[in-house]
Order: structure tokens, then C-alpha cells, then sequence
């Protein structure tokens, strides 16, 4: 491993495994020619793997350290156009159409970094996160990690975990096991923005029932909490509340 000084503030915790590089890349499941956008590429050890596929990888990093340790190691596929290193915050960089977006991300901007996948295009994204970070994402109705962000990953994205790693894979070791999670963007038939509004308030008060939530409640939800409904339902409650002001909120 390079020599780099490392970063908390990045979340600079590094993959040291390559079959679990090579395994994230199977489940992108892209072949050579296809454009990956990899978020946080490190020292490159994922990055290595996507470039000896033929891929062709735009690598957004936002340590300069970082950004240089990948120019200077991957540099002929720079020039050949290969790699194109682009030395900025995800958070702020465009978003645009790829056919697969790829990382071991960050673990303080996880959140922020899956709600921001939904303005790209792509066919697939694989993505390292925390482990409870994951299982929160994948969480069903009625159980304790039923939250804001299950219900939003899953009225987007078919999302699985498909590994769990452990953390003596990555250096330095971190406190908590991460998991590979992929996800395959669905079809939105509304304006996802106003029921995210939904989901917020909801899980924002998530003891309280639905019809002390929501002036205008649907009569089949009122005696629900918004841990006891599917997304389905949200989609459904979101639908049929649009026009209606939260109760409290007019
Ligand atoms: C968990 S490390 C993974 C590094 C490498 N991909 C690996 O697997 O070893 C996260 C990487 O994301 C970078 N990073 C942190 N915040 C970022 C941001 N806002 N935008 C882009 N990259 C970021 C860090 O500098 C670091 O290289």
C-alpha cells in the first residue's frame, strides 16, 4: 500500500483485498468499453481493477493527495484517455449518464451520497457502506431498521447487499464491518420530491400514528405508524395527501 497519509476527515479507511475489488466489479457486471463513474478512488485499488477490465472510469476524488497518488500510478491510462481523474467533492460534482457507478465511499457522507445517486443515469451502482448503514437500506416494514432512508432506497432502486466484508480488509481496521451493496434504479411514476416530503415527516414523528401525522389521512392508514406501512403505500399516501397540508403545517 502506498505511503500516503490518510485522512479522517475523507474517511479515508482503505480496501486492502483486491478479490473483494474484483468481486464489487463482477457485480457491476459492465464489460470493456462501458463508462464507470467511481466515487472516492483512494490510492486506486478498485480504480486498478475497473481499468484492467477495459473500462473506461471517470474517478471524482476530493483529496488532492489522493487525486495526484492516481494520476501519477494510473498515468498511462490518463493519457490514453482511459481514466479521466477529476479532483472535486462528489457532493458537487455533475451528475450526468454513465453505465455504471462504482465506490468504497466515504462512511461520514454516506447518506448524502445515496440520496444525490437518484439525479444520475446508470444501469447499476455498487456501493461499500458501514454494515448497519446497509442493512438500514434494505430494511423491511416493521422491523427496527425501518426507516426514512429504507423507504426512499427502496421506492428507487431494487437494492441488495451482496457481501458482507469484514473490517480486518481495510486499513486503517476500522470499528464496524462494511457490506457490498448493488442497486438497480426503478421506474418513478410521480415526483419523487414531494413524497420524499412525506417519508420525512412521517419517520420524523415514527411513534405517532399516520392520522395524527396528516390532516386528511386516508382512512386505512390513520391507525398505522410509518413503520407499519410499505413503501408502496407511501407512494400510495404521498399520492393522495399531494395538495393536502401536513397537520400543523398549513
Ligand atoms: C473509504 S475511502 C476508499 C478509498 C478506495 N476506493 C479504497 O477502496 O481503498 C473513501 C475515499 O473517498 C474520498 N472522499 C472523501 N470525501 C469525498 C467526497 N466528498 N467526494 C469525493 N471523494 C471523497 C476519500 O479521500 C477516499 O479516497
Amino acid at each position: 500500500m502506498s505511503g500516503i497519509n490518510l485522512h479522517r476527515r475523507y474517511g479515508q479507511v482503505l480496501l486492502n483485498n483486491r478479490g473483494i475489488a474484483i468481486r464489487e466489479a463482477d457485480t457491476l457486471g459492465l464489460g470493456a468499453g462501458s463508462h464507470v463513474l467511481e466515487i472516492g478512488p483512494g490510492t486506486g485499488i478498485l480504480t486498478q481493477v475497473l481499468l484492467e477490465r477495459g473500462l473506461k472510469v471517470t474517478a471524482v476524488e476530493a483529496d488532492h493527495n489522493m487525486y495526484d497518488e492516481i494520476r501519477w500510478k494510473f498515468q498511462k491510462f490518463v493519457e490514453s484517455g482511459q481514466l479521466v481523474p477529476v479532483k472535486q467533492d462528489f457532493l458537487e460534482f455533475q451528475a450526468g449518464e454513465y453505465d455504471g457507478i462504482i465506490g468504497n465511499i466515504p462512511y461520514h457522507i454516506t447518506s448524502q451520497i445515496v440520496f444525490r445517486l437518484p439525479e444520475f443515469r446508470f444501469r447499476r451502482a455498487v456501493i461499500m457502506v458501514q454494515r448497519e448503514f446497509a442493512e438500514r437500506m434494505v430494511a423491511a416494514p416493521g422491523s427496527r431498521d425501518y426507516s426514512r432512508l429504507s423507504v426512499s432506497v427502496a421506492l428507487r432502486f431494487n437494492a441488495r447487499i451482496e457481501k458482507i466484508v469484514a473490517r480486518k480488509y481495510f486499513r486503517p481496521v476500522p470499528k464496524v464491518d462494511s457490506a457490498i451493496v448493488s442497486l438497480q434504479p426503478r421506474e418513478t411514476p410521480v415526483d419523487m420530491a414531494a413524497v420524499e416530503k412525506v417519508i420525512q415527516r412521517a419517520f420524523s414523528m415514527r411513534r405517532k400514528k399516520l392520522g395524527n401525522i396528516f390532516e386528511g389521512c386516508p382512512q386505512e392508514y390513520a391507525e398505522l405508524r410509518p413503520d407499519q406501512i410499505s413503501p408502496e403505500a407511501f407512494l400510495d399516501l404521498a399520492s393522495r395527501l399531494t395538495g393536502l397540508s401536513p397537520r400543523g403545517h398549513p
